[in-house]
């Protein structure tokens, strides 16, 4: 008996469009998000990466356009960077303990789980940018989110503690089974385990998986040719493709539509 399985999104924007006064920040983005599957957000400084997220966490209302969301859609968020009042101390477990309806056996597997039991007592104001950004991760993950949301995840993190983070946010949506969508100047990290790259610059110029986008012209411009064979030289080492669900659809050398989901 064959059975036809329909792909339902967690989260889908149609037709979103921000207007900062004179200043046009997103136009006409229409994304689709299915379960499991990972999307990177790249494109210039000032594109419009953080306003749609921003947009997609209710946290801004778009100027038009609608964003419908999945009844079973639970985020994650890691933000860029919180703001801590230097003034009022606060410790790690004490800062994850403020989410509403969390267990302490569930902060102390987040704790685990991301290698910083150590630093449970530790003040949120004392930690370095790579152990903030595992906090923020732990805390993110605490809801069991179908969706992870990361906003530039390794901003102010060293060099050598990026590869880490983002092994980490793999193992993470591995434990999870989630969906990840990411901005992220990393492609060239992170673009083994990204199903979808979408370059935006206000509008969306071009999406794809990364192979695809890294020849496209738009994001070479924006990119750089070299930047662009960086992401070809490592994509272009799997043979095959998978769909939304993670299965293989097709071979990288055949034409595939079906791990496609940005509309444009
Ligand atoms: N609240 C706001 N009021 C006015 N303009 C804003 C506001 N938020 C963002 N903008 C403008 O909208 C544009 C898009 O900003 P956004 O922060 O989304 O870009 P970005 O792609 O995330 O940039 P970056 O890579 O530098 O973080 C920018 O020109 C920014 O100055």
């Amino acid at each position: 008996m064959k059975i036809n399985t329909i792909r339902v999104p967690l989260v889908e924007l149609d037709n979103i469009s921000v207007v900062f006064g004179q200043k046009i920040a997103l136009q006409n983005i229409n994304l689709q998000i299915f379960p499991n599957t990972v999307i990177t957000i790249v494109g210039p400084n000032g594109a419009g990466k953080s306003t749609l997220l921003k947009v997609l966490l209710k946290l801004l209302p778009p100027t038009t356009g609608t964003v419908k969301y999945n009844k079973n859609l639970r985020i994650g968020y890691v933000p860029q960077k919180i703001h801590l009042d230097h003034s009022l101390p606060i410790t790690v477990r004490k800062f994850l303990s403020l989410k509403k309806n969390i267990r302490a056996a569930d902060i102390q597997t987040a704790l685990e789980r991301l290698s910083i039991s150590h630093l449970a007592q530790s003040a949120m104001q004392k930690l370095s940018g790579g152990e903030m950004q595992r906090v923020l991760l732990a805390r993110a993950m605490l809801n069991k989110p179908n969706l992870l949301v990361l906003d530039e995840p390794t901003q102010g993190v060293d060099i050598n503690g990026q590869a880490e983070l983002y092994q980490l946010i793999h193992q993470t949506r591995e434990t999870l089974n989630c969906a990840v969508l990411m901005v992220s100047h990393d492609l060239h990290i992170v673009m083994a385990d990204t199903n979808e790259v979408v370059c935006i610059n206000r509008h969306i110029c071009c999406a794809g998986t990364p192979e695809t986008v890294s020849n496209d012209p738009t994001f070479i411009q924006h990119f750089g040719d070299q930047f662009s064979q960086n992401v070809a030289f490592y994509t272009h080492r799997h043979n095959h493709r998978h769909n939304m669900h993670g299965d293989v659809c097709c071979l990288s050398n055949q034409p595939c539509t079906q791990h496609m989901t940005a509309k444009k």
